[in-house]
């Protein structure tokens, strides 16, 4: 059996459950969510419509100039299939006047800037729905801190972040989002033909069978390596792992009365 097989009913009901219990508790009845067209966003998505019915979720199409129009179609395709209100808020004019004042600045800092951007609408527009912002990361992603911080990785709740990457296509595929979505290669679209697995240099299915070991059956290196992976991918992930500790944590505060610890 695939150790990394899910009940797929059971664990959406879990996730549903979560989130009305969540976002009720916190006062709230809506929610508000990033739609990229890519697998995070279209499946939170539709557990969203499960757990609040289509006119309390509501998706934000965010392109940037260099974003691929694929993502666009893809993203209202998501938005019509599970009849969620949407709209689209062109995030080009914010990020290009801030480059102007430093036009030499690298790919990752202009991404960077650009999911920072869409944190920003997304909190603003919560603010005027009176709902909360969802967040889409994954399990691969959050123990690689692939994300940004404080942009993409900006939330009030992270409903499938006990999800492996892998996991997320097959419960994706039971809910029923389209197709194509499932079956195209994940990209954050920061950059012209960025993809996840160009940038990280191994495989989703690679990535995730081995933080299963590392994680869950809580296995040091040198046993993973054993189980038959490459020595090179174990020691990348588990840099990225330890590299990224800051990203799933709150700040730290200088405690100056003890009293306040
Ligand atoms: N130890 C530490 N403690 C506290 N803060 C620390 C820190 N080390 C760096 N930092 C801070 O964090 C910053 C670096 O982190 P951050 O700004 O997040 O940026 P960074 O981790 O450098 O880059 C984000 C990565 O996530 C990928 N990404 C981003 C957005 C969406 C998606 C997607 O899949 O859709 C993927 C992107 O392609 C890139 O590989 C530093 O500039 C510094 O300010
Ligand atoms: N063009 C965009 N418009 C709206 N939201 C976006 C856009 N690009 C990214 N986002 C938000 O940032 C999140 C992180 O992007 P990420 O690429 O990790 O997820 P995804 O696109 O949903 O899935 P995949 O990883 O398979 O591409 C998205 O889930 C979405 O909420
Ligand atoms: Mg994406």
């Amino acid at each position: 059996m695939n150790k990394l097989a899910i009940d797929h009913e059971y664990v959406s009901r879990r996730i549903i459950e979560f989130m009305r219990r969540e976002v009720r508790n916190s006062g709230f009845e809506k929610v508000i969510l990033g739609l990229s067209g890519g697998i995070d966003s279209s499946l939170v998505a539709f557990l969203a419509k499960e757990a609040f019915g289509k006119k309390n979720v509501h998706g934000v199409i965010m392109p940037y100039r260099t974003s691929s129009p694929k993502s666009e179609e893809d993203a209202l395709k998501v938005a019509e299939a599970a009849k969620i209100s949407w709209e689209k808020v062109e995030i080009t004019n914010m990020v290009d006047s801030y480059f102007s004042f430093f036009p030499d600045a690298s790919p990752l800092r202009k991404g960077n800037r650009m999911a920072r951007e869409r944190m920003c609408i997304l909190y603003d527009l919560s603010a005027r729905d009176r709902s909360l912002v969802m967040g889409t990361g994954n399990k691969t992603e959050m123990y690689l801190g692939y994300s940004t911080q404080y942009g993409d990785a900006a939330c009030a709740l992270l409903p499938i972040a006990d999800l492996y990457k892998t996991q997320v296509w097959s419960l994706s595929e039971y809910l029923g989002v389209p197709k194509e979505v499932i079956e195209k290669k994940p990209s954050a679209d920061l950059w012209e033909g960025q993809t996840d697995e160009g940038e990280l240099g191994f495989s989703y299915h690679d990535a995730d069978d081995i933080l299963f070991e590392l994680i869950d059956r809580k296995k040091d290196r040198n046993e993973v390596i054993t189980l038959g992976f490459k020595s090179e991918v174990v020691d990348s992930i588990l840099e990225k792992i330890k590299n990224s500790e800051f990203k799933r944590r709150m700040p730290k505060i200088a405690y100056i009365h003890d009293k306040a610890k």
